[in-house]
Order: C-alpha cells, then sequence, then structure tokens
C-alpha cells in the first residue's frame, strides 16, 4: 500500500471528487459513515461524546459523525470555534446537526469545557490540512484535553501531527486511537509518534484507485495481501538443491545460542541446506540442537577466524554472535571479495562495521544489513528525530548499495533506488533476545531460494513479524522468546498453502 504525502492527499480527494460520481459533501458523509460504523462496534453509548470541529473539512467530518451518532442514540456534545472562514462542507454540516442537537462555540479560555471522566473525545480539530504548529485557543484545548480522563479518538490523524513532516511544536493532541482515511500516514510509523497515533485503524472511503497508482511515492506499507503474493509455491518435482545452500557463520564462546537460532529459523523458512562454520567450541552445541545442520569447524577455540570455502553456498549469513575483535573485521573484509554471493549481516558484524567504517565501500552491492537502532547509531550517527533517521536510513542505503532493514516496530526496508517499505506485522513481545538472529536466519532462508535482496528483506520482515504475532496469540506478549517466532514460521507458511497456493 503506497503512503502518500499531505499534498498527493489533497490531490487524491479533489480527483475523486472531481472524476467519480460523487460530490464533495457526499464524500464527507461516505467517511463519516466509514468512521462511525467503526466507532459504535468499538464504544458502546453509555458513555459521554464530546466532539471538537476545527473550521476546515476535519471539522466538517466532526460535524456529520455527531449528527450520526445523535440518530443511533449517543449523547453527544459538539464544539466549534470562532473562525473567519469555514470550509463549504463545515457550514452545510453544520446547518444539518443544529437541527439535532446544541452546539456550543468556544471563544475564549473560558469556555473550554471540563470533560467527565470516563468521555470519549472525538478530534476533529485538524486533519491533513495542518499547515503550521497549533497555537492560540486551539492550542489551549489540545492542552486541556490531554489532561483529561477520557478516551482520545482522532478522525484521519490527530490536531497537531502533520502527516509528513516533523512538527517539533509539544502542541500535539494524545489520542488512543485514530481511524484514518484511506491511507495509512507517515508520522503514524514512527515511535515518537506513539503518544499522538494510538492505534490506527484504516477506512476505505473510496479513494480513486487509479490516482493512487498514478502517484509516485517512496514509501510504502506491507499488508498481508502483498507480502502472501510474492510467496513462491513449491514444485512436486522440486528437490533440496532448489532451495539453496546457506552458510551461517555466527556464533562465539559464550554466545553459540546466536548461531543456533539463525540456523532453525534458516531451515523452518525453507533453506535447502544450512550449513554453520563454528569456532570448535560449538560443535556439541549445534550438532545437538541442530541435527539438520552440517559444519565447518574453525581451527579456534572461542571464535570464528576463518572463511571457509565458500563455493557452492548461494548465501552468507555472518555476525549473530560475533566476537568483535580485530580478527572479524579481516574476515568480512574476505567475505567481502566474495561479489557474487546473497549476503545479509547483522549484530556483531555491524558493530565490526562500525568500527572499521573503511570497509563499508567494499560491501558487495545489495548487501543486507540488519540493524537494530542502537546499531544503526554505531553505524550512521545520530539524528535529531525519526524523519531526519529515516532520511538518513534512505542516504546510507544509497551511498552504499546497501539494503538496509531497520529493526523495530514498523521495521523499515531501505533500497538503494531510495524505496522503503514499512512492515506491518509484528508486537513488542518480539523485543526480546535473539528475535534479530530469526530474522537473519529468516532473510538468508529466502535469499537461498532465490528471492532477490529486496524481496527476501521486505517479505522476510513480514515473515518475522507475523510469526511473532502467531506467537503472541499462543502465548501472550510478553513471555514470547525467540524460539516461539521460529515456531511461527510455520503458521506463515500454513496459512499459505492454505490460502495463497495455486498448487494444492
Ligand atoms: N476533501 C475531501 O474530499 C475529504 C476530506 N476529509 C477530511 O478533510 C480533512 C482535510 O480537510 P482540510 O483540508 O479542510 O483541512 P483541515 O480540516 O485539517 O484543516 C484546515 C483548516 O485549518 C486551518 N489551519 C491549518 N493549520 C492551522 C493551525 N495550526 N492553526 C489554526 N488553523 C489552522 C486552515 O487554514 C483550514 O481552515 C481530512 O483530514 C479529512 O478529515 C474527509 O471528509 C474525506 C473527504
Ligand atoms: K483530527
Amino acid at each position: 500500500m503506497k503512503i502518500l504525502s499531505a499534498d498527493q492527499i489533497r490531490a487524491l480527494d479533489a480527483y475523486t471528487i472531481k472524476n467519480e460520481p460523487i460530490t464533495s459533501i457526499d464524500l464527507m458523509e461516505r467517511a463519516s459513515v466509514t468512521f462511525v460504523n467503526w466507532f459504535i462496534k468499538r464504544f458502546k453509548p453509555h458513555r459521554e461524546v464530546y466532539i471538537f470541529c476545527g473550521p476546515g473539512n476535519n471539522g466538517g467530518d466532526g460535524l456529520a459523525v455527531g449528527r450520526l451518532l445523535t440518530h443511533v442514540q449517543y449523547s453527544v456534545k459538539v464544539f466549534i470555534f470562532s473562525s473567519d472562514r469555514y470550509s463549504k462542507d463545515f457550514d452545510i454540516n453544520l446547518k444539518r446537526l443544529e437541527k439535532l442537537v446544541t452546539i456550543t462555540k468556544i471563544n475564549s479560555k473560558e469556555d473550554i469545557p471540563i470533560l467527565s471522566i470516563g468521555g470519549i473525545v472525538i478530534d476533529a480539530i485538524f486533519g491533513s490540512g495542518l499547515s503550521r504548529p497549533v497555537g492560540g485557543l486551539y492550542a489551549d484545548i489540545i492542552k486541556s484535553i490531554n489532561d483529561s480522563k477520557v478516551t482520545r479518538v482522532a478522525i484521519d490523524i490527530a490536531s497537531g501531527l502533520f502527516c509528513d513532516a516533523n512538527n517539533e511544536d509539544p502542541v500535539k493532541l494524545k489520542v488512543d486511537y485514530t481511524f484514518t482515511f484511506q491511507l495509512p500516514k507517515l508520522s503514524f510509523l514512527f515511535p515518537q509518534n506513539e503518544d499522538y497515533t494510538g492505534c490506527w485503524v484504516i477506512g476505505d472511503i473510496g479513494l480513486n484507485k487509479s490516482f493512487i497508482e498514478s502517484q509516485s511515492s517512496a514509501f510504502t506499507y506491507v499488508e498481508e495481501e502483498e507480502a502472501f503474493s510474492v510467496v513462491k509455491p513449491r514444485s512436486k518435482f522440486s528437490h533440496k538443491g532448489d532451495y539453496g545452500k546457506v552458510l551461517i557463520m555466527a556464533g562465539s564462546y559464550g554466545m553459540m545460542g546466536a548461531a543456533v537460532l539463525s540456523g532453525k529459523s534458516c531451515y523452518r523458512a525453507g533453506a535447502g541446506l544450512v550449513k554453520f562454520h563454528s569456532p570448535r567450541c560449538g560443535v556439541q552445541i549445534l550438532q545437538s540442537s541442530l541435527p539438520e545442520a552440517i559444519l565447518s569447524v574453525d581451527p579456534e577455540e572461542n571464535f570464528i577466524s576463518s572463511l571457509p570455502d565458500i563455493s557452492g553456498f548461494n548465501t552468507v549469513a555472518a555476525g549473530p554472535g560475533w566476537y568483535e575483535g580485530a580478527e572479524s573485521a579481516f574476515l568480512l573484509q574476505q567475505i567481502f571479495e566474495n561479489k557474487n554471493i546473497n549476503l545479509v549481516l547483522d549484530a556483531g558484524a555491524l558493530n565490526v562495521l562500525s568500527k572499521n567504517k573503511e570497509l563499508l565501500n567494499a560491501l558487495p552491492q545489495n548487501t543486507i544489513l540488519t540493524p537494530h537502532p542502537g546499531e544503526f547509531k554505531r553505524l550512521a550517527g545520530e539524528f535529531s528525530n525519526d524523519y531526519s533517521r529515516l532520511e538518513g536510513l534512505r542516504k546510507f542505503s544509497q551511498r552504499y548499495k546497501c539494503i538496509m532493514v531497520l529493526k523495530g516496530a514498523n521495521t523499515m526496508v531501505a533500497l538503494p533506488d531510495g524505496n522503503v517499505s514499512f512492515n506491518s506485522t509484528g508486537n513488542p513481545g518480539m523485543a526480546t533476545a535473539g528475535s534479530g538472529d530469526v530474522l537473519t536466519g529468516i532473510i538468508a532462508a529466502l535469499l537461498a531460494q532465490g528471492y532477490s535482496p529486496a524481496m527476501a528483506s521486505k517479505l522476510g520482515v513480514y515473515l518475522h513479524g507475523y510469526a511473532g504475532d502467531r506467537a503472541a496469540s499462543k502465548s501472550g506478549t510478553a513471555s514470547i522468546i525467540a524460539e516461539d517466532i521460529i515456531d511461527g514460521v510455520k503458521d506463515f507458511y500454513l496459512e499459505f498453502d492454505k490460502k495463497y497456493s495455486a498448487s494444492l
């Protein structure tokens, strides 16, 4: 799904009204009905509902929502503000609502209402048309709502949040839910906006699909349909050689578990063959934890010091559980000399790169790097906010022609062509030791099976999050361990076999 800018969204609204058999006021009605259908499923009518309506079309939505909720027996209190310019559709909806309920105009601070505990605030003050930080009376009301013990629901986007740009100003409405129209907004995907986004859902209001298709955007949001549509079904006549050979170079004394987790997830995600290159101390651990894997043994007891013969492997995964000394930098240098291999680097390998930045210039094209935020900071430096960090991620990927997988909620995958996808699966339970090792194994497995590095990254991240969500549905978010995520990989392929695989 594409993520469009505020300007593109405005153009999309205008195009829809011009080219589809729907007027602007009817489109607003459709949007409001969509919102109300969602709202009444979630909130029962016994709670007091306060609707705050700004002067534009977001406010117009609020007024229409007020009318629709009144019709289904919700008790609504509606507030508007003095303005010298209300939008046309605001005026029409104001007239429609005035016949049903008393509308209060807030002219000064003294008019700001006290909200009853347990009430619900519907925020229709500003939507995608916010053009500057919020000040004056609007700021006072936002602060007052933020201080109240109510549930807050934003229509389209919380007031004070820009769709696609940073707003340094602290005046923004904190919300529990955002019901947004048609497409996700870039700002929902950043950790810094968690309080101003809450749980967000998309309502399809029938904006013109071909216009959306025609728009160029560097940003996409990967959801179920797109992810499953690229999974390759297996041919009846295939054999293990068709699913690739992965060499995993992971683990050191005390950290062999990282290698085990990568290897297991690599097999679960469908690799044909997995071989570990292991320090001597890891031999027993690996052989007994993963009998399916074969082993090459490094001369060093406690860490990997040398590169085995990698001819015959189409994919190498390196870094989980790594010792981060000078030997590892030399090892990376040797790996990088093999330009025709798919490569995924994680954890220790990334830290070695951070300490030896000159090595970045030798990265084979389309190498996949999977840093968490701390590792990315060591690689690329610090950024003042999540928007500039996104730009930093894109620049890094473009500069070194590598694929950057920045892990976190809505993991970002930045490609050397400047495009970035945001992931839709996953949950906070996946913030657990070993979760990253599992992702490395999954991406390596997909690379080995012939997915392009870009596809392996995007699908791998989706699959990893999906597996984590399945794990959470079985054991609860906080108790997820990395092994559970590996188990969840089975559920992903089961779902594919049942629902999507044409061959079954
Ligand atoms: N245009 C359409 O076809 C549709 C629009 N919809 C709604 O319309 C919204 C966008 O409407 P608008 O473009 O009218 O924009 P908004 O309603 O978000 O706000 C624009 C108004 O607020 C003023 N404003 C902006 N920033 C301000 C600030 N910091 N302080 C004070 N005033 C400020 C502007 O001058 C303008 O009067 C969407 O978010 C959505 O809720 C929906 O009804 C769906 C259909
Ligand atoms: K809003």
